[in-house]
């Protein structure tokens, strides 16, 4: 049985606003759940569930309100303290977001996110190591590095942009990856070549990922256990089996009956 390489123990983040009246948001609500060394796990929830909040909780960005986050056996918002240590965890915790242009500056070469990752890991990004690194990670991702290296982002697609992005963890390898809505803004069939590589990268470097999106309908093919977020709260979590094939929770047969009949097994059309 594979180790826990995190947990979250009761977090809850609340966000307060208004100065003569104090409204209050709980975005994050009470939340524990685990993720084991090379397990994907998939949060779905629809737009303001909490999902994004509790994401940046666990990369260290935002703190919460109350609560533990424990990863590798220690306690990120107690314990790490250090530049070091903080620096030490973003090269064992990488992120992924939506939008692959953001990602990238605009004034940059596309090479520059390469080459931060190798000085992060203290390669010189010119070194003979450091170009061959450069080039299996490009070529991991399903990228031809002659076509890649040396151009500006504006010159490559949004796919080509994402891969870049995910390139970065062959040569970080990660033990947890974090993709917010890491495939939203790509087209359908770049979604699924995309979702194939985060298996590709939990098999090959072993990476624990918390696959962060809307859409349940995508989590079921990568995920080993699915959590549906609504309102800050964990309504209901399993297998993909267990949620999509025979869910419990209201919302989450809510969420599944908006899924597009695309992700629908085929046997459900037998009878038609
Ligand atoms: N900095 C903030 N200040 C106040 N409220 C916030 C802040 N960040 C998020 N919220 C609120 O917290 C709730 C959860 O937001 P969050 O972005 O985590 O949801 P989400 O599920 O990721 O949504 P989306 O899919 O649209 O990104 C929302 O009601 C949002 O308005």
């Amino acid at each position: 049985m594979s180790r826990e390489i995190l947990v979250c123990d009761h977090v809850t983040k609340v966000f307060t606003s208004g100065f003569l009246h104090k409204i209050e948001v709980r975005a994050v609500d009470d939340v524990s759940f685990t993720v084991k060394e090379g397990e994907i796990i998939s949060l779905i929830g629809q737009s303001g569930s909490g999902k994004t909040t509790l994401g940046k909780i666990i990369l260290r960005l935002l703190p919460p309100t109350s609560g533990n986050v424990i990863f590798n056996g220690k306690d990120i918002w107690n314990e790490l303290k250090s530049k070091e240590d903080l620096k030490e965890y973003w090269r064992n915790v990488h992120a992924i977001f939506q939008n692959p242009m953001g990602s990238f500056n605009a004034f940059y070469k596309v090479d520059r996110v390469l080459n931060q990752a190798l000085e992060l890991r203290g390669i010189d990004p010119n070194s003979e190591e450091g170009i061959k690194l450069k080039e299996e990670s490009l070529r991991a991702v399903g990228l031809n590095p002659g076509e890649i290296l040396g151009k500006y982002p504006h010159q490559l697609s949004g796919g080509q942009l994402q891969r870049v992005m995910i390139s970065r963890n062959w040569i970080l390898k990660p033990k947890l990856l974090i993709a917010d809505e890491a495939v939203s803004m790509l087209d359908v069939s770049t979604r699924g070549k995309i979702m194939e590589l985060f298996d590709k990268l939990r098999k090959e470097i072993g990476s624990s990922i918390i696959f962060i999106s809307h859409d349940i309908g995508l989590s079921y093919f990568i995920s080993d256990r699915i959590f549906i977020m609504h309102r800050g709260r964990i309504v209901e979590e399993g297998t993909p089996e267990e949620v999509i094939d025979n869910p419990k929770d209201e919302y989450t047969k809510t969420l599944i009956a908006s899924v597009p009949t695309i992700y629908r097994r085929w046997e459900d059309f037998e009878e038609v």
